[in-house]
């Protein structure tokens, strides 16, 4: 076997970034293997975000490495919209085309990046749609739908083309507390069938019961991370036991 075969799914190495002088990752180290799940949890202004967005190459870094499955997607000669072919990403907020119907967001990328033929980007599209309590919806307007609603589309076009990597950040913040439940429910199906995922939230229980590991980022670095049990029961750094006990009684 190769040794590309044996790669990670996403390593970090030594990631710097700084806005302005601002450093704000200060040396992340950290390897997802496939099928895991992986939830970044820290204050805010701790770099969760921006670490996310490095690795979808939004922010380039100022320094360190990030291989994407063996390839080094920092080396400036990676092709930008290839590594984002092979990523799929949610944020905090839908973005879905409000003048297109659910279906067309859903198959959008699909068919123009990925040149899956129209024909079975819909056939997958109605099919995932379906499987996650939104087979009614495929042909309305984004605008038809409820925010957990809209927040599942975006999900399920992120998914459309199995990538090696899932990128999700604060799905949940911007949605009624009602709503949140939903969507969180489709992540645990992700992870029941097999995806990798690097998450980052600010709802602890969620964490605990979906995570292989908690990542707990610190002023732009890891500072502790193991399973839910050795992070939530019985964390090592003062900074990770202060964080808990703000967030934990949540
Ligand atoms: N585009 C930018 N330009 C300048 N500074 C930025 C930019 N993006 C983030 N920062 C700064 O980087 C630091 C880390 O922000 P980041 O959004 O990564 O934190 P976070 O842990 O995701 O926070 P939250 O939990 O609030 O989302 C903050 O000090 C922020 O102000």
């Amino acid at each position: 076997m190769s040794a590309l075969e044996h790669a990670a799914v996403l390593e970090l190495r030594d990631v710097h970034k700084l806005f302005g002088e601002n450093h704000v990752l200060t040396g992340v180290d950290l390897l997802i293997e496939k099928h895991e799940v992986v939830v970044l949890i820290g204050a805010s202004g701790s770099g969760k975000s921006t670490l996310m967005r490095t690795v979808n190459l939004i922010e380039r870094v100022d320094d360190g490495q990030i291989l994407l499955s063996g390839d080094d997607i920092t080396d400036p000669r990676a092709a930008t919209d290839k590594v984002r072919a092979r990523i799929g990403v949610v944020f905090q907020h839908f973005n879905l085309f409000p003048h297109m119907r659910v279906i067309d967001n859903v198959t959008l990328a699909a068919r123009k990046v990925h040149r899956m033929p129209a024909d079975e980007a819909r056939t997958k599209g109605v099919d995932l749609l379906t499987r996650f309590g939104l087979g009614d919806k495929v042909d309305e307007y984004p605008d038809r739908l409820s925010g957990g609603q809209q927040q599942r589309v975006a999900i399920v076009r992120a998914i459309l083309t199995d990538p090696e990597l899932l990128l999700l950040d604060e799905i949940t913040s911007a949605l009624d507390p009602m709503l949140v439940g939903e969507v969180l429910d489709l992540v645990r199906s992700l992870k029941d069938q097999g995806s990798t995922i690097l998450m980052a939230t600010h709802e602890m229980s969620f964490a605990r019961s979906v995570a292989d590991r908690i990542v707990f980022m610190h002023q732009g670095r890891i500072l502790e991370q193991g399973t839910p049990e050795q992070v939530f029961d019985a964390p090592r750094e003062a900074a990770t036991q202060e964080f808990l006990a703000r967030v934990t009684h949540r």
